[in-house]
């Protein structure tokens, strides 16, 4: 495993002692001074919560500066007008930051991208405009912020209560986030960056999770913004789309989804100018070529640097050549419990299918699977082999025709439904996380089988349950890697294990879930003869344990005779479904796949 330099809980006293140190100078300190390190302190949270989407979901909001508007009007506004008490409006103020932020994503998660950048900038272009045509807003002048109440007398010594309360708030969101990290939410969320057919397939809703964490990351930045009305004007050229930038620019100088990266970019950024006390013109100048320099030299931020720096470098195990020729000691245990729809797993009815661009790709398939077969799909190169299994998978809807798993007719179901039934699959191209170990990846698989992962996951190591879940989900995906013969691989990040590996990975991080049904698309692709011969021994150990699956596969003199059932695909339509001998004596088949 790559293991951190740090000793994790030292460092953890010592970032306590320097915080809480930190914390009274600045309440104590001289004004200008304070208002540095609080400003510093509001981006910082503001960083954060960039971060939080940007980091862990791949969606480069530029929406932060508006709802850091959001949270600094409503409150400008309704202190100074209904006289409501700061801290109850803070609640108001994160559900309605958060609502927006629901809101707003769900409608420009529809796009990814730059796309979704740009949507998000719209929002908060719209906002700047209407703060400053605004009468209620104050138009460019802005609003005074309100004051903050003062602490009872007899806690007079401890300074300014703000600087108390906005530190105390960069703590809470540093720890959401850290803690967030280290929650089995986190692979899932990486996985859903990065692989989200790999996440779907798992069993994660992954649009409301995406929405979800987008409205956690808006209602931050609202608070961000509650804290902020208390440092003096509030105004629209404070939360315009240049914040959006520079937020980015903080997030990706200091490291991007690191927990500390984002506070060194906030600090950088917002106190750069007082600190380099030079002509702004070139004071601008400088900002910008350091800004470039450092986000081109160092993409990975300044904490990732140190990471790397100090980081130990992992030793690669010694393995044999046939990465996955290790004998399976026990395949992990499969449901394989009574299907409803008796005797069929799978079946599909009359199945028509077709791109967006292009014809029929699939043309009144019938396929019907029998519980317990291996379910062979062949047919030449283009024959709509993956379209059917990713129609059956639920990531493709079909035209015309009906999909039923275990009985269910389930047309309308999504791939993580389908995965909730029982039905799990893998890759042609392996979908998963390169920055992640392949038990990390595996343990995605597990999504499904512990409650609460999400509700759970701001408070996840502090919780007694959350200890315990995770460790069985460790074991459990260390044990899946072993059972397919990759014992030496558990603690490798993606990125650096061989073709096998990863074919062995996709195989565990299904195998795990105990499904009862699983697609295979072409998972001898790439690999050794030996390999070969050792996956065949596991899916063999899977048939015997009473898993049905539908094996995608070019290379037949693999897969024929592990089948029950071969179906032959021609140009969208099934030629012929029977078992292997006669596919194996059909002329047509011998002529065109087989090649004799
Ligand atoms: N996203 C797409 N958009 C348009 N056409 C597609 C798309 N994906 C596949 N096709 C086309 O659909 C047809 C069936 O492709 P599919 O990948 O299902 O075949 P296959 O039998 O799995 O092929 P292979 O064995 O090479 O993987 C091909 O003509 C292919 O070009």
């Amino acid at each position: 495993m790559t293991k951190s330099p740090f000793n994790r809980r030292l460092l953890t006293v010592v970032l306590l002692v320097v915080y809480v140190m930190a914390t009274w100078l600045a309440a104590n300190a001289s004004l200008s001074i304070q208002s540095l390190v609080l400003v510093a302190g509001v981006f910082g949270i503001l960083a954060i919560s960039l971060d939080l989407v940007a980091g862990m979901l791949g969606l480069y909001s530029l929406g932060q500066g508006g709802f850091f508007g959001i949270g600094s009007y409503v409150t400008a506004i309704a202190v100074a007008d209904l006289n409501v008490s700061p801290f109850l409006l803070l609640p108001v103020v994160i559900v309605v930051s958060g609502l927006c932020g629901v809101i707003i994503g769900a409608m420009s998660l529809r796009v990814s991208g730059l796309y979704f950048a740009i949507t998000t900038f719209i929002f908060t272009l719209v906002l700047t405009v209407m703060a400053t045509d605004m009468q209620i807003t104050g138009g460019t002048q802005g609003l005074l912020g309100p004051a903050f109440p003062d602490f009872p007398t007899g806690l007079a010594w401890l300074g300014a209560p703000v600087a108390w309360c906005i530190l105390l708030a960069l703590l809470a969101a540093a720890a959401l986030v850290w803690n967030i990290r280290r929650s089995p939410l986190y692979p899932v969320l990486l996985s859903i960056r990065d692989a989200e057919p790999f996440a779907e397939a798992a069993g994660v809703r992954t649009s409301a999770i995406k929405i979800g964490i987008f409205g956690l990351s808006a209602a931050m930045a609202g608070t961000a913004g509650w804290l902020f009305s208390f440092l003096g004007v509030v105004s629209p050229g404070q939360f315009d789309w240049s914040v959006s930038l520079n937020v980015l620019v903080m997030v990706l100088v200091g490291g991007i989804n690191t927990t500390l990266g984002p506070l060194v970019g906030a600090a950088f950024v917002s106190m750069f100018p007082a600190v380099v006390d030079i002509n702004p013109w070139l004071e601008e100048v400088l900002y910008g070529a350091l800004s470039i320099l450092a986000i081109t030299v160092f993409p990975e931020g300044v904490v990732g640097l140190i990471r790397r720096q100090f980081g130990k470098t992992v030793q690669s195990p010694v393995i044999s050549e046939d990465a996955g020729a290790v004998a399976p000691s026990a395949v992990p245990p499969t449901r394989a419990t009574d299907m409803a729809g008796g005797d069929i797993a799978v079946e599909c009815r009359g199945i028509e299918f077709s791109y967006a661009v292009g014809p029929k790709v699939l043309r009144d398939v019938n396929v019907v699977v029998r519980r317990g077969h291996i379910h062979g799909l062949i047919g030449p190169n283009g024959s709509g082999k993956s379209t059917l299994a990713n129609v059956i998978a639920g990531r493709l809807r079909p035209v015309a025709g009906a999909i039923f798993v275990k009985g269910q007719q389930v047309n309308g179901v999504s791939p993580s439904g389908r995965a909730r039934l029982g039905l799990r699959r893998t890759f042609q191209a392996a979908q998963l996380v390169r920055e992640l170990t392949t038990s990390q990846n595996v343990s995605v698989g597990l999504y499904t089988k512990i409650p609460g992962i999400v509700r759970r996951a701001a408070i996840w190591p502090l919780l007694p349950s959350g200890q315990r879940d995770l460790g069985w989900m460790t074991t459990q995906a260390v044990a899946a890697l072993q059972s397919v013969g990759a014992t030496n691989w558990t603690e490798r990040r993606i990125g650096d294990v061989p073709h096998g590996v990863e074919q062995l990975t996709q195989l565990a991080s299904v195998c795990v879930a105990a499904p009862d049904i699983i697609i295979l698309d072409e998972p001898a692709t790439g690999l050794s003869s030996g390999e070969v011969d050792h996956l065949a021994r596991i899916l063999s150990q899977l048939k015997a344990q009473g898993v049905t699956m539908i094996i995608i596969e070019h290379q037949t003199r693999f897969l024929l005779p592990l089948c029950d059932r071969v179906t032959v695909l021609n140009a969208g339509e099934v030629v012929l479904t029977a078992t292997a001998d006669e596919v194996r004596a059909h002329p047509i088949v011998r002529q065109v796949y087989l090649g004799e």
